[in-house]
C-alpha cells in the first residue's frame, strides 16, 4: 500500500466523526434543547400532579375526621386539579426565566463565545497587518478589537441562536400543548381528578371548602361574563335558553327544530313529527340529539348522514348506536364548521410531536386533533382525486416521522419530482420501478431479519420491546408510495413487488416495518387482493370523482357524497384512528418549499443503515444532554 493510500484511508476513518460533528452542530442544537425544555416543562407537570395524587390518597386512607392537613394545602390540590381540567397543558413551569436561562447556558453561549473570539481575532490580526505595511499605530488595536468584537456579537444576537419565537410558538400552540399533555399527564391527571370527585373525599369538609370556593369562582367569572355579553348583544334577538346544565328537556323548542322536523318527515317519511323531539346535550364543540324512535333503525340514520348534514346545514360528528348505554341512537353534529384552512405551523409542533413516538396528528376534527397510531395500525392510505390534498397530507406525516427519528423511504416514480431532495438529507429514495423493486425487496428482507432477531432474544411482541431490552437502535420504517398505481401498472418486476408488500403489510407490524400509500384512484387493480387491502387499515380518504373508488377506498360512497364537489382540498374522512370510525377532518395545509425546507433542517440520523443485513452501520448518537 503506498503512503499516498495509507493517508487517505486515515483520512476516510477521519471523515465519519467529522461529518457527525458537523450535523450536530448544524441541525441538532436548537432541537435539542427545545426536548430539554419540553422535557422539563412535563416532568414538572408530572411532579406536581404526583405530588397532588399522593396527598388526596393519603387523605383517603383516613377517616375524614381525621384530616388535619392545612386548609391552604387542600386548596392548592383542588385548584390545580381545576386547573388542568380547564386548560390540558402543563402550567407556569416554561416560565421565561427558565427557558432563556437554559437557552444562554448551552448552545447559545458557546456559539456567542466563539463570535466575540473571532471578532477579537480578526480585529488583532488586521491591525498587525495594517501596522506592517503602513505606519499605523498598534495600540489603536485595542479599541477596534472591542468594537469589531461587538459587530460580531451584535450579528450573531440577530443571527444565531433564537429563543422567543420557540416560547412564542410553545405557549401560542395550545393544540400542540394539549397533546403532549394527553401523552404524558391525562393518565396521572384522570386517576387524581377521579380520587378528588370520588364518595369517600367529598365527605372530607376541607375539600368540600375548596370545591366551594372554586364553583363560587366560575359563577362569579359566568355572570361577569354573561354581563359584559348583555351590554354587546342588547339589541340582538333574544336567543333561547339552553343554559341549564348541559341539557334541556324542552320538548317544544330544541336547536334546529325546523331542519329536523323536515328531515324525519321528508327523508324518514314520519308522520306527526311535533310528537317526538330528542334530548339535547350540548357537549361543547359539539352537541347530541339523541332520538328515540324504534320505528328507525340505526342503519338508516347512518345512511343518512349526508342528508342530515344537508338539511342541518352542519357537518355530522358521529352517529352513536346506543347513546350513553340509554338504547338509543345519538346523532353527534358539530357546532361549527371545519376551518377552511389550517396551517401546518399552528396545529403541529414538531418538538412536541418528537415526544409522541407511537403516532402521529393526522388533522383535526371538531373536537381537536386527530392521531394516527403507526403501532397498532401499522399501514395507511392516503387516497383522493387530483387536488384532494395528498401531497399536503403526506408531508405532514412524513414530517412527522422523520422528527420522531423514523426512517422514511421513498419511492416516487414521477423521476422525484414530489422528494427528489430527501436524498440531499440523507434519506433513501427510488425513482425507477426498478429501484422501486429494490426498495421493497429489501424492505421486505428487512422484516425476516427482524422477526429473525425478535425470535433469537425470545422477544414475542415488537421491535420498540427489543429496542428496550437489548439497547439496539431499530428505526420504524416507513416505506412512502408518492402514486402507487404507477408501481402496480403491468411490468415484469410487479408480481414479485407485490408479494414482497404483501409480506410487509402482513408481518410488518411487530416488526416495525410501514407502509403509507398515496393514490389518485384507488382501484381493484391499483390496490391489489382484498388480504392486502384490508392490511391496510388507517384510511385518508379524500374527494374521490367516483361512487365506485369510494366503494373500493371505504366500503361505503361517503367520499363522494359526502365531501363537497368544489373547495374540498385538505378534507378527508379518516378510519384507523383514534377518532371515531369515518371522522370528517381537515388537514394541515403546508407548501411545497416549507416542507423541502423543514425536511432538509434534519438530517438521517440512520445513514447508511443497511436493509435486510445482519451487519449494520450504527450511527452513535452522542447523549449531549450533559450540557446541560
Ligand atoms: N390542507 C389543505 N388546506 C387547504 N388547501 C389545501 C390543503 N391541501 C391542499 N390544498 C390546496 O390544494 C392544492 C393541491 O394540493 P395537493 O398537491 O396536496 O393535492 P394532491 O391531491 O396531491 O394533487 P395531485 O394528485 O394532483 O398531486 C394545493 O396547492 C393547495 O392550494
Amino acid at each position: 500500500m503506498s503512503i499516498i493510500q495509507k493517508v487517505r484511508k486515515q483520512l476516510s476513518s477521519l471523515f465519519p466523526p467529522i461529518k457527525r460533528f458537523l450535523a450536530w452542530w448544524r441541525y441538532d442544537d436548537q432541537e435539542r434543547l427545545r426536548n430539554k425544555v419540553i422535557e422539563i416543562w412535563i416532568r414538572s407537570a408530572q411532579e406536581e400532579l404526583l405530588r397532588a395524587h399522593h396527598l388526596l390518597n393519603d387523605i383517603a386512607n383516613k377517616p375524614f375526621y381525621e384530616v388535619d392537613i392545612p386548609q391552604g394545602t387542600i386548596d392548592w390540590v383542588v385548584r390545580l386539579i381545576a386547573r388542568y381540567e380547564a386548560v390540558k397543558r402543563p402550567y407556569t413551569p416554561l416560565d421565561r426565566r427558565l427557558a432563556l436561562r437554559l437557552g444562554m447556558q448551552a448552545p447559545a453561549l458557546r456559539r456567542r463565545l466563539l463570535w466575540l473570539l473571532s471578532g477579537f481575532a480578526f480585529a488583532v490580526i488586521t491591525t498587525f497587518i495594517l501596522g506592517l505595511f503602513t505606519d499605523f499605530p498598534l495600540f489603536h488595536w485595542f479599541p477596534i478589537a472591542i468594537l469589531t468584537g461587538l459587530f460580531f456579537y451584535i450579528v450573531c444576537l440577530y443571527t444565531g441562536y433564537k429563543l422567543f419565537p420557540f416560547i412564542r410558538s410553545l405557549t401560542a400552540d395550545h393544540t400542540a400543548c394539549e397533546h403532549l399533555f394527553h401523552a404524558n399527564l391525562s393518565q396521572i391527571f384522570q386517576q387524581a381528578n377521579a380520587l378528588l370527585h370520588s364518595r369517600n373525599l367529598k365527605k372530607v369538609p376541607q375539600i368540600n371548602t375548596a370545591l366551594h370556593a372554586i364553583s363560587y369562582q366560575k359563577l362569579q367569572r359566568g355572570s361577569m361574563q354573561e354581563s359584559t355579553n348583555n351590554t354587546v348583544t342588547k339589541e340582538s334577538k333574544p336567543v333561547p335558553d339552553f343554559k341549564s346544565q348541559n341539557q334541556t328537556l324542552n320538548h317544544h323548542y330544541y336547536p334546529m327544530k325546523q331542519a329536523w322536523e323536515r328531515f324525519l318527515t321528508e327523508v324518514l317519511h314520519l308522520k306527526d313529527v311535533s310528537t317526538v323531539s330528542p334530548i339535547h346535550h350540548d357537549l361543547g364543540q359539539t352537541e347530541v340529539f339523541i332520538w328515540d324512535i324504534p320505528s328507525v333503525a340505526f342503519t338508516r340514520w347512518e345512511e343518512n348522514i349526508t342528508r342530515i348534514e344537508a338539511y342541518l346545514k352542519k357537518p355530522v360528528f358521529f352517529i352513536h348506536r346506543d347513546y350513553d348505554g340509554i338504547g338509543t341512537v345519538g346523532v353527534e353534529i358539530a357546532k361549527q364548521p371545519l376551518p377552511k384552512e389550517i396551517h401546518f405551523q399552528n396545529v403541529i409542533n414538531l418538538h412536541a410531536v418528537a415526544q409522541m413516538p407511537e403516532s402521529v396528528i393526522v388533522g383535526v376534527n371538531s373536537k381537536g386533533m386527530v392521531t394516527w397510531n403507526y403501532r397498532k395500525i401499522p399501514h395507511g392510505i392516503v387516497a383522493g382525486t387530483t387536488g384532494a390534498g395528498k401531497s399536503t397530507a403526506l408531508y405532514s406525516i412524513i414530517l412527522q416521522f422523520q422528527r420522531q427519528n423514523h426512517l422514511p423511504m421513498f419511492i416516487d416514480l414521477k423521476g422525484g419530482v414530489s422528494f427528489g431532495f430527501v436524498e440531499d438529507a440523507g434519506y433513501p429514495i427510488a425513482t425507477t420501478k426498478e429501484a422501486a423493486l429494490e426498495l421493497v425487496k429489501s424492505a421486505a428482507q428487512e422484516v425476516e431479519r427482524r422477526e429473525q432477531l425478535l425470535k433469537e432474544w425470545g422477544v414475542s411482541p415488537d421491535i420498540a420491546v427489543y429496542n428496550e431490552m437489548t439497547g439496539a437502535n431499530l428505526p420504524e420504517l416507513f416505506v412512502v408510495f408518492d402514486e402507487f398505481a404507477q408501481f402496480t401498472d403491468k411490468w415484469q418486476g410487479l408480481e414479485e413487488g407485490m408479494s414482497c408488500l404483501k409480506a410487509i403489510a402482513a408481518k410488518g407490524r411487530s416488526n416495525g416495518v410501514h407502509l403509507l400509500i398515496a393514490t389518485q384512484r384507488p382501484s381493484q387493480e391499483s390496490l391489489g387482493s382484498t388480504d392486502f387491502r384490508s392490511n391496510i387499515s388507517f384510511r385518508c380518504i379524500g374527494r374521490m370523482d367516483s361512487q365506485a373508488s369510494s366503494q373500493i377506498a371505504l366500503g361505503n360512497g361517503a367520499a363522494f357524497e359526502r365531501l363537497p364537489s368544489t373547495d374540498y382540498a385538505g378534507l378527508f374522512i379518516v378510519r384507523g384512528t383514534d377518532a371515531p370510525m369515518d371522522s370528517l377532518i381537515k388537514v394541515p395545509f403546508i407548501n411545497d418549499m416549507d416542507f423541502r425546507r423543514l425536511f432538509l433542517e434534519y438530517r438521517n440520523p440512520h445513514e447508511g443503515y443497511k436493509l435486510g443485513h445482519r451487519a449494520m452501520l450504527k450511527l452513535k448518537s452522542c447523549d449531549y444532554n450533559d450540557i446541560f
